[in-house]
């Protein structure tokens, strides 16, 4: 396309909707803009204005592409971008874990999807060990007793790190970091996994069966996600099977865990200590978990640094380059090749 100045524009044929907004990658939002055909900013629209707004542009053709920084709850689907079947060809979206994603779908029409894998590894490792020590010198009891005018009611020598044995469910990038963290603290590492690493990828942590890490650990710390057949994949029976008095970290998604077993462990004592960034209906942790002063409790941010925020929002931009001038976004998570739509 010639421009005003004689020169030829680098612009792609690409059209572009942005769902949610970037908070650090500003700049580089401000390039992007630049190199595509055109880019319609729907910021923090809800989920039947977006419904709406894209009936309404789907007509012009051309939208090729979506970036999914925040936006409307619910899950990307049919509902959401049915009437882009035919010209959506990629959706990248800021989160690690995609649950909220109907892969299948975008599949099924020929789009690509890519996640943001790596951005917030680090940060989400950092918290793991955060509750991992909190656990261990039962910090969140600690903290209100002196709130509330007591010192040392009730406390007993706490666990030492040194020795003790964390059981990682979940030994991906993620799950790594945690075990490199929690090493630095003298602990021994166990891991369970969809595949035995090589001893030059496992660093000193063992591999075990998912029976071995329930009995074998003092505290388990889920890294897994919520796609591969983990829905409450902690409930009764696993609580049970874990040693008395041990202590549980969730910072993958709240469905892993059935909240109200989890409860009952609480409760019963059998499960001693937890700590938990995710809930299975957020906002809205279980009554329980607001009153027990054994749990420590994060909002579902365990990842959410300046830096690690930054990192997601260049991951998906990246992802959109990658697609825009080769075809296939590095961190795919389909693959769409062969599908006629
Ligand atoms: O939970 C956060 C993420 O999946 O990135």
């Amino acid at each position: 396309m010639a421009t005003a100045n004689g020169t030829t524009s680098t612009k792609s044929k690409h059209g572009v909707i942005v769902l949610g907004k970037t908070r650090f990658a500003n700049d580089e939002v401000a390039a992007f803009e630049k190199q595509h055909a055109k880019v319609a900013y729907f910021g923090n629209a809800s989920r039947a204005e977006v419904i709406a707004k894209v009936k309404e542009l789907a007509p012009e053709g051309g939208w090729t592409s979506v970036v999914k920084f925040g936006g409307p709850a619910g899950t990307v689907n049919e509902e959401l971008f049915g009437p882009l079947k035919g010209q959506l060809g990629f959706v990248g979206y800021i989160g690690a874990g995609f649950d909220s994603i109907d892969v299948d779908w975008l599949t099924s029409i020929g789009a690509w999807f890519s996640n943001a894998p790596t951005g917030v590894a680090d940060p989400v490792a950092t918290t793991a060990s955060m509750f991992v020590l909190m656990c261990t010198r039962n910090a969140v009891s600690a903290d209100l007793e002196i709130r509330k005018g007591g010192w040392r009611n009730g406390f007993d020598y706490a666990l030492d790190t040194r020795g003790l044995v964390v059981g990682i469910f979940g030994m991906g990038t993620i799950g790594k970091l945690t075990r490199d963290k929690l090493q630095g603290f003298g602990m021994k590492i166990l891991y369970h996994n969809r595949h035995h690493l090589s001893p030059e990828e496992e660093k000193g942590a063992e591999y075990v069966s998912f029976e071995d890490l329930l009995t074998r650990s003092q505290c388990i710390v889920l890294h897994c996600s919520l796609q591969q057949d983990n829905y409450h994949k902690f409930s009764d029976k696993e609580f049970a099977l874990m040693k008395k008095g041990s202590y549980i970290v969730n910072v993958s998604r709240g469905s892993v865990i059935d909240e109200e077993a989890l409860v009952r462990a609480l409760q019963s004592g059998h499960v001693a200590r937890a700590g938990l960034d995710c809930f299975e209906n957020e906002p809205h942790p279980h009554p329980y978990l607001l009153t027990c002063n054994r749990v420590a409790l994060y909002p579902h941010q365990a990842g959410a640094t300046h830096v690690g925020i930054y990192g997601k929002e260049k991951e998906v931009l990246n992802n959109l380059d990658d697609w825009v001038t080769k075809g296939k976004p590095r961190d795919a998570q389909n693959s769409p090749v062969g599908v006629k739509v």
